[in-house]
């Protein structure tokens, strides 16, 4: 659907397409533990959020050099483009990357060099989110920021992600607390797979603006009822959930429900090259599946402009809002 709208969940590097892989894999003469990229894709059934990851972070290692990073953030900006996306606010794991030996500058660089063009090569503004991977040490994401001092020019704001259950948000309170000192806004990956009050921790102890997924606030009445009076943006991935068995079936998502419920709620890819699809696809998706109707596709979209970081250049936010409202649905 080609809906003028916002990406606000997506990692860059859950958009290493099978092809891309094994070129990449090629010119830097890594050895893939698959033969095809049909045998690859086969690869893509997943029970839960870990055994994705495990999948995630091997293919990793063909992502070696600035061109890499360049090549994987313009391709991905050329599909979003296609699907609609006007404004995009993409996450990347520099510890996945560092701890291969790639260094954090060579990561930054790359992905920059792809979105500094990326307004004129494909009419998508964009912004960087530095995120964290949370079933690391706590001293281990604060050595990352401070490596990353030397690009913050370059990113916008930090996030958390990686295995949840087991690692609070709390955990990272002192890497909040300098990124907040350093201007950095900040966003966390909260109720995907852990409990409610992984939620109010983002916000509590994180102060996170808004909540990436935060399906299970579902489960509690009156954090429902605060995300909705603060208007807590909650990035949702229908897909992803479908293939990370956070919900049966589509049909079943509670996305209905939770706009139903007042939530700001926006649909998301977050790893589009492992889970079925990439934004527009999304919309697609859940229009089908959940009968949404074009005004409720509409506020979705809406939302997401609502919900972007783009506070310094509000005439781009209503620019894009106007496109929203203009879009005519066939
Ligand atoms: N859906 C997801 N949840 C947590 N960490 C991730 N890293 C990439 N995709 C993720
Ligand atoms: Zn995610």
């Amino acid at each position: 659907m080609h809906l003028p709208k916002a990406e606000l969940h997506l990692h860059i590097e859950g958009t290493l397409e099978p092809e891309l892989a094994f070129a990449l894999a090629e010119r830097n003469g890594v050895t893939l533990p698959y033969a095809t990229t049909d045998e690859l894709r086969a690869a893509y059934e997943f029970d839960d959020l870990q055994s994705f990851l495990d999948l995630y972070y091997a293919l990793m290692a063909v992502l070696r050099t600035e061109d890499d990073f360049a090549e994987l953030a313009d391709a991905y900006l050329a599909r979003a483009a296609a699907q609609g996306v006007r404004h995009a606010e993409i996450f990347f794991d520099p510890q996945a990357h560092t701890a291969r030996g790639v260094p954090i500058g060579t990561v930054i660089e790359g992905l920059g060099r792809a979105l500094e063009r990326s307004e004129e090569t494909h009419g998508v503004s964009t912004q960087l989110i530095l995120c964290f991977l949370r079933d690391l040490s706590a001293e281990s994401a604060l050595g990352t920021l401070d490596a990353a001092k030397p690009y913050l020019h370059r990113i916008s704001a930090i996030g958390l992600d990686s295995a949840e259950v087991g690692h609070p948000p709390a955990k990272f309170r002192a890497v909040y607390e300098a990124a907040t000192a350093l201007g950095l806004r900040k966003v966390a990956h909260a109720g995907e797979e852990g409990p409610p009050e992984y939620i109010r921790e983002a916000l509590d102890i994180l102060g996170v603006e808004r909540v990436d997924h935060g399906l299970r606030c579902m489960e509690d009445p009156e954090l429902v009822a605060r995300l909705v009076a603060d208007r807590v943006p909650l990035t949702l991935c229908p897909l992803s959930n479908v293939t990370l068995r956070t919900v049966d079936k589509l049909a079943d998502h509670p996305l209905p429900e939770m706009m139903a419920a007042g939530l700001l709620c926006t649909v998301n890819s977050d790893d589009p090259a492992y889970f079925g699809g990439y934004a527009g696809d999304n919309f697609d998706a859940v229009r089908d599946a959940l009968a949404l109707d074009p005004e409720q596709l509409r506020t979705l979209a809406r939302n997401s402009f609502e919900a972007a970081f783009l506070d310094h250049d509000e005439e781009r936010r209503a620019r894009y809002l106007s496109e929203v409202e203009a879009y005519a649905f066939d």
